[in-house]
């Protein structure tokens, strides 16, 4: 396809047959397109072609799309791009991709499809090469047949990856693009994916004891045949018991289980009762594997939840520590990104030993800010995140002549701890490996672990508004400039509770305001989120019949 005339002939030919529903606006949010399954077929369609223009304008480099709609109920589906290192698109395409999608009819998807190729200067004499994958849901099949269409309509090349996890695909995107380089990533198939992650926690923790039986709940979603294979890998290295696993069984996905579902009602997924043993972990993926949160029961069989901040404070203090055994300590520099959702005792416990920076919600806030470190370590308190290591970080680690057997040791961990984390995306899979191997380290069970610093009391309330869009923040989202007035009578409230915090936010991926807050206190917690949720409701004139009977 090497005209503009070829390709809105190529397609002519096949966006009839998947025409935009004409009464909804899509729009490439944090997490790219999502929405009910049924309505994205001309969604797909049309990131088909868009993924060909990128690839293009990119010389042929491959490109990556993922078809999943990750914790989210079965009927969903969603899909956003990936660029050729692995990491999400670039912002100036999202809005591309927001308007090629809202295109009401052909001819109008053809004229922006031509405005985009001008405007960002396309040779469309270049090649095109997209790899792309989906997630198990019912939906998937039909989209990845739309999306082909796509790629045909531009003359695209496609390497179809069938069921993989969100980071796998992302981990494919790098492999690929780098292949031969000096910063070759990888083998460029799943099994390679396995023996570059298994091959290295094998390393990590030879001589070490890893804890008996870890029980992952897959969501019932691709993790599970994913996690599979990587029990395979392991071997003895780390036993793995997989529940939820039923990727066939209608209604299953995400549904009372998953990393999202343990997260956000702080309770064991039922289908764990009477498997789980009290002082046993557990960990829970999402429904594409990209989320991980952990959790075991004490003794008197009480619930404990692990999520993204106590990784990040885990993985964070054990790298710093390496890095200190390595004697690089004034070479690397280690910090740490989190969002204003982080539970405020983990901010006071990684503040008082590493840099923390707080950034708006959203993956890629945090990958960004992660990368002004030389190691930078991010996750969200809803277990997505990893690590990124730099180039100045790697080259430091190889220059490196060690002095003593200890400092070797501590630098083959952190070499070691390269290939065990997938640095284009959080990964379920690499960050469970990774909580493993520091905890066969430290010799920590999940008491240990959950005890480096406790979590205030917090909760999260959705408050549905008229128009979510007047709400707009200030300093990474923890304050509010509009509506006007409404954040001074947050703070009137929050000032009354000990250890009080909270801020409101407009979502990015749902039609609501969040409300979020922690005290000292269980009931203060609460009371305070539920008095903000009144608060906001009433700000914005909710109607009073409607008004939710737990706000205060
Ligand atoms: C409180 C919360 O968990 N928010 C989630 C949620 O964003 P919202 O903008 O809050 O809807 O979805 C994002 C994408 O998955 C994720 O990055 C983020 O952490
Ligand atoms: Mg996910």
């Amino acid at each position: 396809m090497t005209t503009i005339e070829d390709l809105s002939e190529g397609i002519r030919a096949y966006a009839d047959l998947h025409p935009k529903p004409s009464n909804i606006q899509f729009q490439y949010g944090t997490a790219g397109f999502r929405t009910l399954g049924v309505l994205l077929e001309s969604v797909v369609f049309r990131v088909g072609v868009l993924a060909a223009l990128r690839s293009k304008k990119l010389d042929g480099k491959t490109i990556g799309v993922m078809i999943t709609a990750s914790h989210n109920p079965e009927q969903d589906n969603g899909v956003k791009l990936v660029d050729p290192r692995g990491e999400m698109l670039e912002a100036a395409w999202e809005n591309h991709a927001t308007i090629l999608a809202n295109a009401p009819t052909t001819d109008a998807f053809i004229e922006v499809v031509e405005n985009l190729i001008k405007l960002t200067k396309i040779d469309l004499a270049k090649p095109a090469n997209v790899v792309y994958a989906r997630d198990t849901r019912p939906t998937g099949l039909t989209l990845v047949a739309a999306f082909q269409d796509g790629l045909k309509a531009s003359g695209a090349t496609g390497r179809n990856e069938d069921i993989k996890t969100t980071p796998v695909l992302h981990y494919l995107v790098r492999c690929i693009n780098s292949k031969g380089t000096a910063e070759a990533y990888g083998e460029d198939s799943e099994d390679g994916y396995m023996r570059k992650l298994s091959g290295a926690f094998k390393k990590l923790v030879a001589g070490k004891k890893t804890h008996g039986l870890l029980i992952v709940d897959c969501a019932n979603g691709v993790g599970a045949p994913a996690a599979k294979r990587l029990a395979q890998f392991l071997g003895d290295s780390l036993p793995l018991q997989l529940v939820n696993t039923s990727i066939n069984t209608e209604g299953a996905l995400n549904n009372a289980c998953g990393a999202d579902f343990v997260k956000t009602s702080q309770r064991l997924p039922p289908s764990l009762s009477g498997v789980l043993r009290a002082g046993q972990r557990a960990c829970s993926l999402d429904g594409d594997a990209d989320r991980l949160i952990f959790f075991y029961l004490d003794e008197r069989n009480q619930f404990h939840l692990l999520d993204g901040d106590k990784i990040s404070a885990l993985v964070a203090a054990f790298i710093v520590e390496q890095v200190r055994l390595a004697g690089l300590e004034d070479t690397i520099e280690v910090g740490v990104v989190q969002t204003a959702y982080a539970n405020g005792a983990s901010t006071k416990y990684l503040a008082e030993r590493l840099p923390v920076t707080c950034v708006p919600t959203g993956v890629k806030h945090l990958h960004h800010a992660a990368e002004h470190y030389s190691i930078g370590v991010y996750f969200e308190a809803n277990g997505h995140g990893t690590v990124l290591f730099s180039p100045s970080a790697v080259a430091a680690l190889e220059q490196r002549r060690p002095s003593t057997p200890a400092q070797q040791t501590a630098l083959n961990h952190l070499k070691n701890l390269i290939d065990l984390i997938n640095q284009t995306v959080g990964d379920a899979l690499s960050d469970m490996l990774l909580v493993e191997v520091v905890l066969a380290h430290k010799s920590f069970s999940g008491i240990e672990w959950d005890a480096l610093y406790t979590d205030l009391p917090n909760r999260l309330v959705k408050v549905v508004v008229k128009d979510r869009s007047v709400f707009k923040t200030e300093d990474a989202e923890r304050r509010l400039v509009a509506p006007a007035g409404l954040q001074k009578k947050i703070d009137e409230l929050v000032r009354k509770y000990d250890g009080g915090r909270a801020f409101v936010r407009p979502s990015g991926t749902e039609d609501v305001v969040r409300v979020y807050a922690e005290a000292i206190l269980r009931p203060q917690a609460d009371e305070l989120a539920f008095k903000v949720a009144g608060l906001v409701y009433d700000f914005t004139g909710g109607d009073p019949v409607a008004r939710p009977r737990e706000f205060l």
